[in-house]
C-alpha cells in the first residue's frame, strides 16, 4: 500500500464502502496487509483476512445483510442479552440496529497504533428500544 511505519496513517488505511443492501461497512487495513470488515448493521465484524488474503471468519451464505435480520456470521455483538437468555430477540438487539461511527473515540492506550488501524463505533439507547429494555447506555 505504499506505507510505512514512521508514517503510517490509519485513516489513510481505512475505508467506507456500501454493502449490496447500500449499508456502510468500514474496512480497515494494517500496514502488514491483513484487514477487517466491520457492518454498521450490527457493529458485525463480517470478514477479518490474513496478511496472506485468506479468510479467517465464517460468515453464512445464507446471511442476509438488512434489517429486520440480524448478520448471521463473522463476530457478533450480543447486547444485552445472550441468546436466548432473556425476553429479548435471540443475542439482543444490538447485533440488529444501526452502529454510528465515533469520530472523536479516546485514544488507544499506550502508543500502539503504528502499521493498525481501527474504527470505533457507537450505540444509543433509543426510546424504542427503552420499551423492552429500561435502561440508558452507550
Ligand atoms: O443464528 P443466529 O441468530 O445468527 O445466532 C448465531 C448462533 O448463536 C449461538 O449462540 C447459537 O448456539 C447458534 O445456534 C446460533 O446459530
Amino acid at each position: 500500500m505504499g506505507h510505512s511505519a514512521a508514517v503510517w496513517d490509519y485513516r489513510a488505511a481505512t475505508e467506507i464502502t456500501k454493502d449490496w443492501n447500500g449499508i456502510d461497512q468500514v474496512l480497515l487495513r494494517t500496514l502488514r496487509g491483513s484487514s477487517a470488515r466491520v457492518s454498521l448493521h450490527g457493529a458485525q465484524v463480517t470478514s477479518w483476512r490474513n496478511e496472506h488474503g485468506e479468510e479467517l471468519l465464517f460468515t453464512s451464505s445464507k446471511a442476509i445483510f438488512k434489517a429486520p435480520k440480524a448478520i448471521r456470521g463473522g463476530i457478533p455483538m450480543c447486547f444485552p442479552q445472550f441468546g436466548n437468555c432473556g425476553s429479548l430477540e435471540q443475542h439482543g438487539f444490538a447485533r440488529n440496529r444501526m452502529w454510528a461511527i465515533d469520530e472523536n473515540p479516546p485514544p488507544l492506550p499506550g502508543n500502539d497504533s503504528s502499521g493498525k488501524s481501527f474504527i470505533d463505533l457507537v450505540l444509543k439507547s433509543s426510546e424504542e428500544d427503552m420499551k423492552c429494555w429500561p435502561h440508558r447506555y452507550e
